[in-house]
């Protein structure tokens, strides 16, 4: 049976708390900024914790908005989409400091497929420095269609990259696969709540270990028993999933 361990490194105590001076994270770590609010702080930890950056479209405005005077000093490695969204003093703003814009108006494709594919280029491009493992900024609220988008986008990911994380300042989620997952936490900035949501698969059989309310070979399906709202409890939690669900934990970051 697939077993795979699990760390969320960008969440780490020593991390969020050295903030702007984190260094980036050891191997390779891309993010990808959605159009979404996300707090300053969460922005930082991300920014900090990755090697290459893109904006999705619209994102470049939040990004712009949120830094105000300090937008020079988070410049991406690229802004994608159909370019729809980014406002047009923003772009310019962008172009003048020599940030690559690449506009994509595929009407088959969202803005968020697109910053994968660019990451995809760029990993054919640079073969012998390996994949990228991938953060997302925002994608898990808002619109309803554009989140069960990204819930399905990360499914179909998971058999091609091994690590992708999407990132709100609710919480934190991804996709584990059919199979066994140690998850190791440093819960200092994470908060008490975490769900394991069987979505877009008929049914899982569950079992748990490390929450408040743990099950053995129990059946979950959105027709009948889902674990949401429950608890971290410990900081090594083992989850055995017979299809692959959606997990999720709070995040509680300093103000
Ligand atoms: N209202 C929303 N709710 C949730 N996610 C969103 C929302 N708007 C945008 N996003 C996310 O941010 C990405 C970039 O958004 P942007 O607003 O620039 O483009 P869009 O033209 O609305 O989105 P797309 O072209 O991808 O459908 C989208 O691909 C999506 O993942
Ligand atoms: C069956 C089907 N449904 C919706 C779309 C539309 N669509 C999907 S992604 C995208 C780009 C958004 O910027 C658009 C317009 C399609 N092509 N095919």
């Amino acid at each position: 049976m697939n077993s795979r361990h699990w760390r969320v490194p960008f969440l780490q105590a020593s991390r969020v708390l050295e903030g702007r001076n984190a260094h980036p994270l050891s191997g390779r770590w891309a993010l990808i900024v959605l159009n979404q609010p996300f707090s300053r702080k969460l922005f930082d930890i991300l920014w900090n914790a990755c090697e290459w950056r893109v904006f999705a479209d619209g994102g470049s405005n939040r990004v712009r908005d949120l830094l105000g005077n300090e937008w020079k000093s988070y410049l991406p490695d690229l802004i994608t989409g159909d370019l729809d969204s980014i406002r047009s003093d923003v772009q310019q703003d962008y172009t003048s400091m020599d940030v690559r814009v690449v506009r994509d108006g595929s009407l088959d494709a969202t803005d968020f497929m697109k910053c994968f594919d660019a990451i995809k280029e760029l990993e054919r491009r640079t073969p012998q420095e390996g994949d990228y493992s991938v953060i997302v900024l925002g994608g898990l609220s808002g619109r309803i269609d554009q989140t069960v988008h990204t819930m399905s986008y990360l499914y179909k990911l998971r058999r091609i990259r091994a690590h992708v994380f999407v990132a709100t300042d609710d919480d934190v989620g991804w996709v584990l696969d059919e199979g066994e997952h140690y998850i190791s936490l440093d819960r200092t900035f994470l908060g008490q709540t975490c769900g394991l949501l069987p979505v877009g698969i008929e049914s899982t059989r569950l079992s748990m270990k490390g929450l408040q309310w743990n099950w053995t070979d129990h059946e979950s399906s959105l027709d009948g028993d889902v674990s949401t709202s429950n608890w971290l409890a410990a900081d090594e939690i083992w989850i055995k999933t017979t299809r692959p669900i959606w997990w999720t934990m709070s995040l509680k970051l300093p103000i």
